[in-house]
C-alpha cells in the first residue's frame, strides 16, 4: 500500500518484462527508467518495482535523494546471493556491509589508510608519481617518433590501481604485467554483464541451481575467483616476509598485525581483509578510471575544450615542471574537467544500492523493510534543466566569475554515512593524470578511424566506448 508508482507486477518476474521491453527499444537501462518514470510517477519523484524477488526503488529527485541519502532507516546495503556470492556467501567488507561491521571496519581502513598517504599529502605524492611513470610509458609508445595511436580503452586503469595499491600493499604495477591486463579485461566484462541492481541470477535466484550458466552465475563465480587468488596471493607475500619488530608498511601489514596479536575477533578476520582489497579493488580502480574514458573521447572529440585546459596548464604550470595539487585552486577550467568528466560518468551510472533496514516512508511514499533503494543519478545528472545540454562536454557550466561553482545538487560521490571513501583520492588522481597527460601531449583523432562514439557501453558502471587516439607530442613556446 502506498508503494511508489511504477508498472504492474506479474507472478515470479514482477515488473521485469516491462522493463526489459523498454531497454530494448532505449538501450540503456538508466533511459528504461527514465521513461518508466515520466509513464507512471506523477510527481516524479520515485520509481516503484520490483523484478523477480526484489522490491527496487529509483529515487530520481534531487530533493528524495537527500531525504533517502541522510533517512537513517535506509542506511543498509542489500543482502542476497548476489551481494554475498563476491564473498563467499558472508556479508564482509565495505562496500555492501551495513551495521558494526561495516562502522568498524569503515573506521579501520580510513585511520591505517591515512597513516599511508591517504586524503593527505602523501597522497599527492603518489599520484604524481604515476603520472610520471605514465608518461615515460608514452614516450616509450612513441619510440622517438612524434605521434603514435594508443588505445585509450583501460589506458590509466593501472595508474590508478598503483594509487590505490601502494597504500593498500605497498606494490605498483606496470601496465604491460599480464596479471594486470587479464584482471583488467575480467574486471571490464564483469561490469559490463551485471547493473548496479543486480542480474538474472539475483533477482532469480533458482536459476543459479537450474541454469547456473545462462543466468550468469557460473561466470560471475569465475571472475571472482581469479581477483581472489590475486588478492590471497598477495597477502600471503605480505605474511610471509612479516617481521613484528618492523615498521608496517601499507595497509595489508597493518591488518595482519591485528590479527596476529588478538587473533580472528569481533568484526575482524582474514576473510574480512581480502573483502575490503576486493571493495577498493573493484570501487576504486573502476569509477575513476571509467570517468576518464568519458573524458578522453570527449577532449579527443571537442579540440576546443582539450586547447582551454592545456592554455591554463601551460600559463599556470609552464613546460618546466609537472603539474602538482597545489596548482589546482589556479587552474578552475582543469579542475572543472574534473567534475565534468564525474557527471559524465555517473550520469549514467547508478548509486550503490541502499536497503530499508525497517518499514519507513520517503517523499510520502511507504518504503517496506529489506527494499532496495537507489540513487537514480542519471536523471539528476543529465537533467536539461540542471545542466543545460547534458551530453555536451561543457566544463564551463562549472565556472562562474572565472571561478569553480559546485552546485548543491551535485553529489555524484553520495552524501551522509555511506558516502564515498574515495572522492578525494579520484578527484586528485584525474587531476594529476589528465594535466599531466595533457601538458606534454594532444589527443587527436585517430587517422581513418571515426570519432569515439557517443554511444557507452553500459553495466553496473558504465564505460566510454573503446576507442584510440592519435597522441601527438607537443612544443610549449
Ligand atoms: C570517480 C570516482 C568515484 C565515484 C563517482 C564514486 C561514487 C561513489 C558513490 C555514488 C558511492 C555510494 C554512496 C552511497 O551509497 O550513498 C560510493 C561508495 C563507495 N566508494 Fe566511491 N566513487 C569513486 C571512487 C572511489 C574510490 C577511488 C574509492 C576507493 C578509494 C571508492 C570507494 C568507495 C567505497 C568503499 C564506497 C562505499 C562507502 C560506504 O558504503 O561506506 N570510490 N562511491
Amino acid at each position: 500500500k502506498n508503494y511508489p508508482p511504477g508498472p504492474k507486477w506479474l507472478p515470479i518476474v514482477g515488473s521485469a518484462l516491462e522493463i526489459n521491453k523498454i531497454r530494448k527499444k532505449t538501450k540503456y537501462l538508466y533511459k528504461s527508467y527514465k521513461e518508466l518514470s515520466k509513464l507512471y510517477s506523477k510527481d516524479g519523484h520515485l520509481l516503484g518495482l520490483k523484478v523477480g524477488k526484489d522490491r527496487i526503488v529509483m529515487v530520481n529527485t534531487v530533493e528524495a535523494n537527500k531525504e533517502m541519502l541522510y533517512n537513517e532507516d535506509i542506511d543498509g546495503r542489500p543482502k542476497g546471493i548476489f551481494y554475498q556470492t563476491r564473498t563467499w556467501g558472508e556479508r564482509k567488507g565495505v562496500l555492501l556491509t551495513d551495521g558494526e561491521l561495516w562502522k568498524e571496519q569503515r573506521r579501520f581502513l580510513i585511520k591505517h589508510l591515512k597513516e599511508f598517504g591517504f586524503g593527505r599529502k602523501g597522497m599527492s605524492e603518489i599520484s604524481s608519481s604515476e603520472a610520471g611513470h605514465m608518461v615515460d610509458d608514452v614516450l616509450e609508445i612513441l619510440n622517438n617518433n612524434e605521434s603514435a595511436v594508443v588505445p585509450m580503452h583501460n589506458f590509466f586503469a593501472t595508474y590508478i590501481l598503483n594509487t590505490l595499491w601502494t597504500m593498500m600493499a605497498g606494490i605498483r604495477y606496470k601496465p604491460s604485467d599480464p596479471r594486470m591486463v587479464l584482471l583488467q579485461t575480467i574486471l571490464f566484462e564483469l561490469f559490463s554483464a551485471i547493473d548496479m541492481v543486480g542480474c538474472l541470477f539475483s533477482h532469480f535466484p533458482f536459476l543459479s541451481i537450474l541454469a547456473p550458466k545462462t543466468s550468469g552465475y557460473t561466470e560471475f563465480v569465475r571472475i571472482h575467483q581469479r581477483i581472489w587468488q590475486f588478492l590471497r596471493d598477495e597477502i600471503a607475500a605480505h605474511k610471509s616476509r612479516f617481521d613484528p619488530n618492523k615498521e608496517d608498511k601499507d595497509f595489508m601489514d597493518v591488518y595482519l598485525r591485528v590479527l596476529r596479536e588478538h587473533g580472528e575477533v569481533n568484526t575482524y578476520s582474514e576473510g574480512q581483509l581480502v573483502a575490503t582489497c576486493l571493495d577498493m579493488f573493484m570501487a576504486g580502480t573502476e569509477t575513476t578510471n571509467k570517468s576518464m574514458s568519458f573524458c578522453f573521447s570527449y577532449l579527443v572529440r571537442e579540440q576546443g575544450v582539450q586547447k582551454k585546459a592545456q592554455e591554463e596548464i601551460d600559463r599556470v604550470v609552464g613546460k618546466d615542471r609537472m603539474p602538482c595539487l597545489d596548482d589546482r585552486p589556479n587552474m578552475p577550467y582543469n579542475e572543472a574537467v574534473v567534475h565534468e568528466c564525474i557527471r559524465h560518468f555517473m550520469g549514467r551510472t547508478f548509486g550503490v544500492p541502499h536497503r530499508a533496514l525497517r518499514d519507513t516512508t520517503l517523499v510520502g511514499y511507504n518504503i517496506p523493510k529489506d527494499t532496495m533503494v537507489v540513487s537514480n543519478f542519471p536523471n539528476i545528472l543529465m537533467d536539461e534543466e540542471l545542466f543545460p545540454e547534458p551530453y555536451s562536454f561543457n566544463p564551463d557550466r562549472f565556472i562562474v566569475n572565472g571561478k569553480l561553482c559546485l552546485p548543491d545538487y551535485f553529489f555524484p560521490f553520495g552524501l551522509s554515512k555511506h558516502r564515498c571513501m574515495g572522492d578525494v583520492l579520484a578527484k586528485c588522481n584525474i587531476f594529476m593524470l589528465t594535466t599531466t597527460l595533457l601538458q606534454k601531449f594532444s589527443l587527436l583523432p585517430a587517422p581513418g578511424e571515426p570519432l569515439p562514439s557517443l554511444e557507452h557501453v553500459d553495466g553496473a558502471t558504465a564505460s566510454a566506448a573503446p576507442f584510440n587516439a592519435l597522441v601527438v607530442c607537443r612544443t610549449i613556446k
